[in-house]
């Protein structure tokens, strides 16, 4: 195929406004393979691949496209993740393509994704095509849309596509303008190799699988490439695209979007943003953008049942082989035992990993609550890095601690401003912007401190805006904050794993309100115990559960001892989510009470 005849693109979108919709219409569109027969190939490969315990990935597509001008065309279709954890990963995606569509929804018009999206593809000099999708929909204002894709982003949206991907209508005119307006990939097959890698999944026999969009030169089995940022080297075994079935090839040339294998045992030698080139001719430069990524988030995972420790090491390493982001380590824990510390890109790809261990590997957990990364600065003039709040040094040796900062903006209804700045205020966020998008709605920007959006922002952001807010951020960096160590303790001892780090403003309307919120969660026992808060030793905050007070299923239920037996069965049931810490059982929920507290 022709370079001039190649259109490298990925469909970009706020959640929901019909990606995956559209992705599967120019899929039936494009001749690639007869709709049927293509269900089949694909549901055949995932079968394998599930055997191989490789998730499938349409990352990246090869079509097909006869246009309306009589020429031919190959579209690589290059699929981006769908959430601000993996900002990174999205942009390397994005940096494989020359040009990006980008759908909005007709009924809901721009939203914080949307932008989001655009300012990345914007940053990869990206072509970009705007969509209107679901004008099906009686409540669609294609054309105020439009007007708001002119006015609040700046882009040409007259020959905007008006679409709905759910009947199919127009979406043949989304081709159409991706020949016209989206520009061909520029490479010159004569340099050295420049490929560029943004993707990748581990197979258990080939090892890594690379995806990549080949920039300039070419690649073919045989060739011994280096990975310019790890170093790596290896000999390229296989070369191909997806169609979407696997389908080999000799070489890719530069304009080409497809995978390689190499027997590359470690996902850590084959990072996404990392440039390949031959040894034998090497690249001058690597591609820009490359950056290592660093977990922002961590908790504790703690098998319920200790003997599950080393199931629960291998869940992880596996897990670990198909992502290069997540991190952990073993960590101990008085209260709960032995677990592991881990590291995630964010909320939500820790709780897809959470969810995974416990669904695919079937070990049964407690997570604490998740913790952003710290750094204490001590008097001697050291720095420590502090993911796990019950590991913060001793508050004498503390000069001062700095924690993340993110660039947040909210898109919100004019009506909901007022509850949202106030919310913002209670999070510690300074105001930094207010941009009119329309008549109806706002976009505030805020410097808020991570700690904070971890805990219960976003949810509270959906409650007081009836869910039409949306949130994006950024970290923007470090600053010191006035920040102290938060001991929870029951029956008089402190339980490492509820240990938090809070604002010294805010320290005691969150200490009762975590002390209260665990009496409402942990269940009664046959003694009174007492939850405190402190600080330093301090007390700030106390409650009591009451005793249960003795007979009480006697008293009930009498003699009905079948009765009693299903209370007994039940109690057993919910006691599998709990925890023995010291004398008092204490539930699964309760690590997690911290993060979902009304305060006052
Ligand atoms: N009425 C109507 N509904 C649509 C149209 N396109 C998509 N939808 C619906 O909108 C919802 C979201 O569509 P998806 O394609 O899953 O959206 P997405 O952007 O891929 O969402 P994520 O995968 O969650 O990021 C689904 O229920 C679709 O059926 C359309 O043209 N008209």
């Amino acid at each position: 195929m022709k370079q001039k005849n190649i259109r490298n693109f990925s469909i970009i979108a706020h959640i929901d406004h019909g990606k995956s919709t559209l992705a599967d219409r120019i899929l039936e569109l494009t001749d690639t393979v007869q709709q049927r027969e293509m269900k089949s190939q694909l549901l055949d490969s995932m079968d394998l691949e599930r055997e191989r315990g490789i998730t499938i990935k349409l990352n990246a597509v090869q079509l097909n496209y006869h246009s309306k001008d009589g020429e031919d065309y190959v579209f690589h279709l290059i699929d981006t993740p769908g959430h601000v954890d993996f900002t990174y990963e999205v942009s390397r995606s994005l940096a494989a393509c020359d040009g990006a569509v980008l759908v909005v929804d007709a009924a809901q018009g721009i939203e914080a994704q949307t932008l989001a999206n655009v300012y990345l593809a914007l940053d990869n000099d990206l072509e970009i095509l705007p969509v209107i999708n679901k004008i099906d929909l009686p409540s669609a204002r294609a054309d105020e849309v439009k007007h708001e894709i002119e006015e609040v982003i700046g882009l040409d949206a007259s020959y905007a596509p008006m679409i709905s991907a759910k009947s199919g209508l127009n979406v043949e005119d989304v081709l159409e303008a991706v020949v016209k307006y989206i520009p061909a990939p520029k490479g010159d097959i004569n340099k050295p190799l420049e490929a560029l890698v943004f993707d990748s999944l581990y197979d258990a026999y080939r090892g890594v699988i690379a995806y990549i969009s080949v920039k300039e030169g070419r690649i073919k089995v045989g060739d011994t490439i280096r990975f310019m940022a790890s170093g790596a080297e290896y000999e390229v075994l296989e070369v191909g695209i997806r169609n979407p079935k696997e389908v080999k090839k000799d070489e890719l040339v530069c304009g080409e979007v497809g995978w390689i294998s190499a027997a590359m045992k470690s996902i850590k030698d084959v990072r996404v943003g990392d440039t390949i080139t031959t040894v034998a001719n090497p690249a001058k430069e690597p591609l820009v953008g490359y950056r290592v990524m660093n977990p922002m988030v961590y908790c504790g995972l703690y098998p319920i049942d200790n003997a599950k420790y080393n199931d629960l090491r291998e869940a992880l390493e596996k897990l670990q082989l198909n992502d290069a982001a997540l991190q952990f380590e073993p960590e101990t824990s008085q209260a709960l035992g032995f677990g592991f510390r881990c590291g995630f890109l964010g909320l939500l790809h820790m709780d897809v990993i959470q969810e995974r261990i416990e669904r695919e590997y079937n070990i049964p957990m407690i997570a604490t609550a998740p913790s952003v990364v710290y750094h204490a600065y001590l008097t001697d003039g050291s720095k420590v890095l502090v993911d796990n709040p019950s590991l913060l040094p001793d508050p004498q040796k503390i000069d001062h601690i700095e924690e993340p900062f993110v660039k947040a903006s909210i898109m919100v209804p004019n009506e909901y401003v007022g509850p949202i700045m106030e919310l913002c205020q209670k999070k510690r966020g300074q105001y930094k912007d207010m941009i009119y998008i329309d008549d109806t709605r706002m976009n505030m920007i805020y410097e808020l401190p991570l700690g904070e959006i971890v805990f219960d922002f976003f949810d509270r952001l959906k409650s007081l805006s009836k869910g039409y807010a949306s949130l994006d951020y950024e970290l923007i960096g470090y600053q010191t904050s006035r920040l102290s160590k938060m001991d929870i303790l029951l029956n008089g001892e402190i339980v490492d794993a509820l240990s938090v780090i809070v604002h010294r403003d805010f320290a005691y309307p969150r200490g009762k309100a975590i002390t209260e919120k665990l009496k409402t969660l942990i269940p009664k026992h046959q003694f009174e115990i007492p939850i405190q808060a402190a600080i330093g030793g301090k007390i700030i905050a106390r409650t009591n559960i009451k005793s249960l007070r003795k007979n009480v299923l006697a008293k009930c239920y009498g003699g009905d001892i079948s009765r009693k037996k299903k209370l007994l069965e039940k109690q057993k049931e919910g006691k599998k989510r709990m925890k023995s810490v010291g004398s008092v059982e204490v539930p699964q929920e309760a690590f997690m009470a911290v993060l979902s507290m009304e305060e006052e």
